[in-house]
């Protein structure tokens, strides 16, 4: 028997207090994503729903992509009354094009919150999952990452997989965002249109633990994780996982290379900028995490939340140490294009704030299928099974999502 996941959220006392004003809440923007929804994302900041599209950026030749989207926001703000906030997502590779759009009508809420993780429905039937690469050869790809690390200036690169999961009949793309805002309390819980050519409704959804960067005023918060160890149903090991995992030197210098990128990348905009020097542990359903939130006041010369999130992409935790090799090796060792998978997804508004998350933790789904991504950080210490394994339990975000948790 099903239990209906909606009984179980709750709504926070501001959002509450809202409804009084007919405010929509952040439960009732979840309930309503569906046919004409194009955006949505629920952050520890705010739950935002766009329907339609109003405006969608297009560069001039040459323009960079934040003069363009500067450009769309104070064109249609000139238009309309309301303030605009423009959407989207900006894949791995800075050069390919940008999804981002203006909204045509855009509600917001505060955070959803949860009390209770329920049982969650199927939104795949009878499916068949065709894995890219296969386990086997992913060990053998991180083994080559590894000898690469060993002659190169290279310290660490992020090597990824990619599931194909196909069902009888079509996806049903708002119940796997419902499973995914009921089980990833925590974090940034997502669904972005994207174009096709079919016609059809495309769209990258996901539940990324993962902030790039969060702009609100002079204030700065990025939120960089790496280092990961698969969670288990065993308290008394998923403790023991979780102890093993902030100790660990290799996922420790997996981390600490993501901080001092993020970091290094972030000082010179800053009056202030506060790094702490130890990660501290947090925990998705299915992995237990490192994590450091570096938290900056902005000198008086304030970029916008995006042009900071673009000086920050690809950081260590998607790409790898140092940048360029880093690249290379994954040209050289993936054999699919990662497409949206390990760019960034998010909003900014015409002042520069705004939220950019690490689009990790999600699937590409169209019809009746699926493309789930999931990359670990290669490091000198790495394990070619140890990455298998934490891959599989990083798919499970998504898989759970997908499969529900039975009938
Ligand atoms: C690339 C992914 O995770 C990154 C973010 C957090 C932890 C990571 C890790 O421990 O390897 C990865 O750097 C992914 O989940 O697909």
């Amino acid at each position: 028997m099903y239990t209906d996941t909606s009984q179980l959220f709750s709504v926070n006392t501001a959002t509450t207090e809202r409804m009084g004003n007919e405010q929509p809440t952040a439960i009732e923007l979840l309930h309503r994503y569906g046919a004409g929804s194009s955006f949505f994302l629920d952050s520890p900041e705010r739950t935002l729903l766009g329907s339609g599209i109003r405006a969608r950026l297009s560069r001039r030749p040459g323009e960079p992509t934040a003069d363009a989207l500067q450009r769309l926001l104070t064109d249609v703000g000139q238009k309309d009354d309301t303030p605009a906030i423009a959407v989207g997502a900006l894949p791995f590779a800075p050069e390919a094009d940008p999804i981002l759009f203006i909204p045509q009508q855009m509600a917001t809420a505060d955070r959803l919150t949860r009390h209770a993780i329920a049982r969650t429905k199927p939104t795949i039937r009878n499916s068949v999952t065709q894995e890219r690469p296969t386990p086997a050869v992913y060990a053998q790809q991180v083994q080559q990452a590894l000898d690469l690390i060993r002659q190169s200036a290279l310290k660490k690169v992020v090597l990824s997989r990619m599931l194909e999961v196909v069902g009888e009949s079509d996806v049903d793309q708002a119940g796997v965002l419902r499973n995914l805002a009921a089980r990833n309390a925590a974090g940034y819980t997502f669904a972005v249109d994207l174009p096709t050519v079919s016609g059809g409704v495309r769209r990258l959804i996901g539940a990324s633990p993962e902030l790039l960067l969060r702009r609100k005023g002079t204030q700065v918060l990025a939120n960089p994780i790496a280092g990961t160890e698969p969670r288990s149903i065993d308290p008394g090991e998923d403790l023991a996982r979780s102890r093993r995992l902030l100790h660990s030197a290799k996922d420790r210098h997996e981390h600490a290379l993501v901080v001092a990128a993020v970091a290094d990348t972030l000082r010179p905009y800053c009056r202030t900028l506060e790094v702490p020097p130890v990660p501290e542990l947090i925990a998705t359903p299915r992995v237990w995490h490192l994590s450091t939130r570096i938290c900056g006041e902005l000198s008086h010369y304030a970029p916008s939340s995006f042009d900071l999130a673009l000086a920050l992409h690809p950081t260590p935790a998607v790409c790898g140490e140092p940048r360029d090799l880093a690249r290379q090796a994954i040209e050289q060792l993936e054999d699919f294009d990662r497409g949206l998978f390990t760019g960034l997804v998010g909003w900014c508004d015409a002042n520069g704030d705004g939220e950019w998350a690490v689009t990790i933790r999600c699937a590409e789904i169209e019809a009746n299928r699926a493309k789930l991504f999931a990359g670990a950080g290669i490091v000198a210490d790495s394990e070619p099974w140890r990455e298998v394994a934490e891959t599989s339990a990083k798919f499970r975000t998504l898989l759970d999502a997908l499969q529900g948790d039975g009938v």
